[in-house]
C-alpha cells in the first residue's frame, strides 16, 4: 500500500513537471507556458497553436497538413470554433488529414468546391535558411503540394529538430519524390546518374512491399550528395521533367512562415 502511494506521487511529480499549459490571454489567444522539461510533442503542440492563432479567423478557407505536428493544429482549430463559433472549410492534404477534420467535427472542403485556400498549415521533415522544404516523410507530399499551391501563403509548424541552415542537416532519409510504380527503377538510374547519391525505394512497414500512397504510386527517397552544392530550384524542376516523375518533396519559394516550437516553449519563426 505504502509502495503504490509512493509510486503514485513519483509519477504525479514527474508528470507536473513535463505538463505544458495552454492558457488563455486577455485577448482569448492561448500561448505556451514554459516548463522544466518540455518534450517534442509540446514543441510541436507550441508550434500548431501559434500558427492556427495568427493565421485562421472566421470564414477562413485551410488547407490541412499531413503529419504528427498537424495533429494538433487541427485540435486546435476545433478548439477554436467550438469557442469562437469560427466558420471555417477544411481542405486535407491526405486520407490522414481528411480523417483528422471529420473526427474533430470540422467542415470538409476539397479543390473541386474550394479551389481557392487561404493559408495552408503543414508540418516539414526540414526548412532551410531559404525556406526550402523537405516535404513526404510520411509520403503525403503530392496532395500537400497541390493544396499549398492553392493556397495565398503556406505557414510551417514543426519543432526545433526540423530547422536547418542547408538541407540534409537534420533530416537524414532523403528526399521523397513521388513515382508512377512502372518508372521507379529508370527514374532512380537517371537521377543517381544526373545528381549523384542513391534512391532507395521506401519500402511498408505492416504490409509487404513497397510503400503505396494514397494516390497509388511509389516514393523514391534520394539520399544526395552532402558535400554537394544543390540548386534546388534548378534540380527540383530536371526531376519533373523525368517520366513517371509524379512529384518532388522540395519545395522550393512555396511556404511563406515558418514556426519552430523550442525546447523552452517558446517559437521562433522564419519568413520568406
Ligand atoms: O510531409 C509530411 C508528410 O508527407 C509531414 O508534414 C512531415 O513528414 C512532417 O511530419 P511530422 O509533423 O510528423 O514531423
Amino acid at each position: 500500500m505504502e509502495r503504490s502511494t509512493h509510486m503514485f506521487r513519483s509519477v504525479l511529480r514527474s508528470l507536473s513537471s513535463r505538463v505544458t499549459v495552454f492558457q488563455r490571454s486577455a485577448n482569448s489567444a492561448f500561448f505556451c507556458s514554459r516548463t522544466a522539461a518540455m518534450s517534442l510533442e509540446d514543441a510541436k503542440r507550441c508550434a500548431a497553436y501559434k500558427a492556427v492563432d495568427e493565421y485562421v479567423k472566421d470564414n477562413t478557407v485551410v488547407g490541412v497538413g499531413s503529419g504528427s505536428t498537424v495533429v494538433y493544429a487541427v485540435h486546435r482549430l476545433a478548439e477554436r470554433v467550438k469557442a469562437e463559433g469560427l466558420k471555417l472549410v477544411c481542405v486535407p492534404t491526405s486520407f490522414q488529414a481528411r480523417q483528422l477534420i471529420i473526427e474533430h467535427g470540422l467542415v470538409l472542403g476539397d479543390l473541386e468546391c474550394n479551389p481557392h485556400l487561404d493559408c495552408a498549415i503543414d508540418g516539414a521533415d526540414e526548412v532551410d535558411a531559404k525556406m526550402v522544404l523537405i516535404k513526404g516523410g510520411g509520403g503525403c507530399l503530392l496532395q500537400e503540394k497541390i493544396v499549398a499551391a492553392c493556397a495565398d501563403r503556406m505557414v510551417v509548424i514543426a519543432d526545433y529538430t526540423k530547422d536547418s541552415i542547408k538541407l540534409g542537416q537534420q533530416y537524414r532519409k532523403g528526399i521523397p519524390i513521388e513515382v508512377a510504380p512502372m518508372a521507379y527503377v529508370p527514374i532512380r538510374n537517371k537521377i543517381e546518374t544526373q545528381f549523384g547519391g542513391s534512391l532507395k525505394l521506401r519500402m511498408a512497414v505492416a504490409k509487404a512491399g513497397p510503400v503505396v500512397t494514397d494516390n497509388g504510386n511509389f516514393i523514391l527517397d534520394w539520399s544526395f550528395v552532402d558535400e554537394k552544392e544543390y540548386d534546388w530550384d534548378a534540380v527540383n524542376r530536371a526531376i519533373m521533367m523525368i517520366p513517371g516523375v509524379v512529384d518532388t518533396g522540395l519545395f522550393v519559394g512555396m511556404a511563406t512562415k515558418a514556426y519552430f516550437g523550442q525546447k523552452d516553449g517558446t517559437v521562433t519563426e522564419r519568413s520568406a
